[in-house]
């Protein structure tokens, strides 16, 4: 008897508003996405939206009758002491943020943040209920092709252990693959190179007890899932999202794909 294929994870696509939107349209944009929230349902999808701290309680408030998930785009590791400026999160889970970015490329760049880091915010994360959502991923193109996979899964290997090293194997973990050399770019890096390196990463992380999926993340738009389905469980979207009828699109495609 042939092997029973293994069930597909539940697809997951959310968006990142980085720093791109002021107040009102930052609230406007969570209105629009609310209006999606039964789409991503009925097609038994998850979908999340991380905008700044600041509006993350009127989000919450606009998100609230709705399946969209609020997300938030760092956390501090600590949930409480003299750490001025920084975001509890503690605060983050009580505003009802339920997925957190950890160590996307932009924090690591300009930002300085360390795996360890990463390791301590993703255990606040799951201490406080929250799912972390670990970005990683290679900082430059390999010019070798036959090489670019095996660099990069090195690459993005102790970065996902280092996360993975402070948190129960049975807590829920989310893994955006974001090449750093396609995020800002005019179109996703490649799809033979996307599959092959969730492929290997889903492999290191196979024996995990808690639920981990795998998303893209890179000039990430509309007609990118459906060439990268046989690596990744969805898509993290930046720019390519701001017009949400793209981001109906893509809900669209991962259903159908
Ligand atoms: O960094 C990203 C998502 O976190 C991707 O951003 P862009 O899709 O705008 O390149």
């Amino acid at each position: 008897m042939p092997p029973v294929p293994a069930a597909r994870e539940k697809r997951l696509v959310g968006t990142s508003l980085k720093m791109y939107f002021d107040l009102p349209s930052t609230l406007r944009y969570i209105d629009a996405v609310s209006q999606l929230s039964s789409t991503a349902s009925n097609a038994n999808i998850d979908l999340f939206v991380i905008p700044d701290f600041i509006t993350a309680l009127p989000s919450a408030e606009k998100l609230k009758n709705t399946n969209v998930w609020l997300g938030a785009q760092d956390t501090y590791s600590e949930d409480k002491g003299a750490f001025t400026g920084e975001v509890s999160p503690l605060t983050l889970s009580q505003a009802g943020v339920r997925i957190v970015e950890i160590g996307h490329a932009e924090r690591r760049r300009l930002f300085g943040e360390t795996d360890a880091d990463v390791a301590k915010k993703s255990a606040a994360c799951v201490r406080n209920g929250m799912i972390p959502l670990v970005c990683i991923g290679e900082k430059s193109k390999s010019n070798i092709a036959s090489q670019a996979v095996g660099m990069a899964v090195e690459e993005c290997k102790p970065q996902i252990m280092a996360a993975l090293s402070e948190i129960p194997d049975s807590a829920e973990v989310v893994l955006a693959y974001e090449p750093v050399w396609a995020i800002g770019a005019s179109e996703p890096a490649g799809a033979d190179h996307v599959v092959a390196v969730t492929q290997a990463l889903r492999e290191l992380v196979a024996g995990r007890q808690g639920r981990t999926r795998i998303l893209y993340g890179g000039s990430a738009g509309p007609g990118t899932f459906q060439r990268l389905k046989d690596g990744v469980d969805g898509l993290f979207l930046g720019r390519f999202a701001h017009d949400t009828k793209n981001l109906e699109k893509v809900i669209e495609e991962m259903r159908e794909a």
